[in-house]
């Protein structure tokens, strides 16, 4: 059977919304992919602040702001869809929204844009709210994407997303495991806005730049690296606990950012290690390692975590542009599918929730 879907997805990095139409086909047996197109619309200021401050408004004006977006959502799809010539092609749309909040040790999370709205701007079948289930369930609500990897890039034994949050997961064989596991291209931005720049091109500044070992050892300390997995971060992690520890040692920002760099390096190893005894050894895959997400983008970056893997033996892969860029909105658009299927879209192995779920809302945007 083919689905035809459109994914949406609102990252931490405040970037813009990313929008990809895909074919996922399961008549094989098994699940395969084909983006067909794909867009990212940047946040103007109106929606990047509003956005970034929406944890701080009143109920009121943040019920106002969630309609609003749930509704520009929807019209941004509307545009995609005309753009691409999608009328009536399009069976599904699966909307992230945007996370204002995550707070797992209280079971909550919350992710703005109203699913209803987009299935009403759109006419079509919208789903939403694809963590709250698993946090219902005691899971942390996160990484949700390792559903979509075990079906999608299931001969990788490591999948690695550097966004503004970076998180690993590890295919085990049987199952997947996978945690965030530091910020990443958030706090880079904010070192990088110090000196008139969006983000690091190519890491060049932090290249340029020497480490400050008295705070990469003050960042290695944070608590966060101490917890077992299961775990997942919230965004005031980068911006308050992480950027607050940088701004006290008030190093040149160069060297911030290339101590930065390294702290990223290091603990993504330290991941590895972690999950290093479980991974599949069978057929090797436990030596792929596929990387996406804007730091994939990072030469500087990237060159220095591929030496670092070289250690154990672990072959870095990037894959092509679309998918390094919109991986996260394709699996979106498969998790969508997966509710309307009413298959689990939330693995408990990776979340620590009592059980695997199916996860989200639907709102039905056809006439009956
Ligand atoms: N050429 C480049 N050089 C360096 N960094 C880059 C480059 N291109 C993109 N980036 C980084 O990638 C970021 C965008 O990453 P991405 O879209 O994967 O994040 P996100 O999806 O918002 O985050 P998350 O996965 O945590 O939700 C940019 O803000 C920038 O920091
Ligand atoms: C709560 C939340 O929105 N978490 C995001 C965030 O951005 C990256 C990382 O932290 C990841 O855990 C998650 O997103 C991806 C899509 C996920 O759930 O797999």
């Amino acid at each position: 059977m083919m689905y035809r879907a459109i994914g949406l997805m609102s990252g931490s990095s405040l970037d813009g919304l990313d929008i990809v139409y895909t074919e996922l086909d399961n008549s094989a047996g098994k699940w395969s992919y084909q983006i067909i197109c794909t867009d990212c619309i940047a946040y103007n200021d109106y929606w990047y602040n509003n956005l970034k401050n929406a944890l701080h408004l009143s109920v009121q004006e943040y019920s106002v702001l969630h309609t609003a977006y749930g509704h520009w959502i929807g019209e941004q799809a509307n545009n995609f869809i005309d753009t691409n010539n999608l009328h009536h092609k399009v069976q599904i749309i699966a909307s992230h929204g945007h996370t204002v909040f995550h707070a797992p040790d209280n079971n909550t999370t919350l992710q703005i844009g109203d699913g209803a709205a987009i299935a009403a701007v759109t006419g079509i079948n919208t789903v939403s709210d694809l963590r709250a289930m698993d946090l219902a369930l005691g899971g942390q609500g996160a990484p949700i994407v390792p559903l979509g990897e075990k079906m999608l890039f299931a001969d990788y034994g490591f999948c690695l997303n550097l966004g503004g949050i970076a998180n690993i997961s590890c295919n085990t064989g049987q199952s997947y495991i996978a945690f965030d596991v530091c910020a990443a291209n958030r706090v880079l931005n904010m070192l990088a806005a110090e000196l008139g720049k969006p983000f690091d091109e190519g890491g060049a500044l932090a290249k340029s730049g020497v480490i400050d070992t008295v705070l990469l050892t003050q960042l290695n300390n944070l608590d966060y690296y101490k917890q077992p997995f299961p775990k997942s971060l919230d965004n005031s992690f980068g911006t308050d606990t992480v950027f607050a520890l940088i701004t006290k040692q008030q190093p040149e920002t160069r060297d911030a950012l290339r101590t930065y760099t390294e702290h990223i390096v290091q603990q993504l190893i330290y991941a590895i290690n972690q999950l290093l005894p479980q991974a599949d050894k069978t057929n090797n895959r436990h030596q792929q390692l596929l990387v996406t997400g804007g730091g994939a983008f990072n030469t500087f970056l990237i060159d220095r975590l591929r030496e670092s893997l070289g250690v154990f033996g672990i072959q870095l892969v990037v894959p092509e542009t679309a998918v390094v860029a919109n991986k996260e909105a394709l699996i979106m658009a498969l998790l969508g599918v997966m509710r309307w299927r009413e298959e689990n879209t939330v693995l408990h192995s990776v979340t620590g929730a009592s059980r695997s779920s199916i996860g989200g809302a639907v709102w039905i945007g056809q006439e009956a």
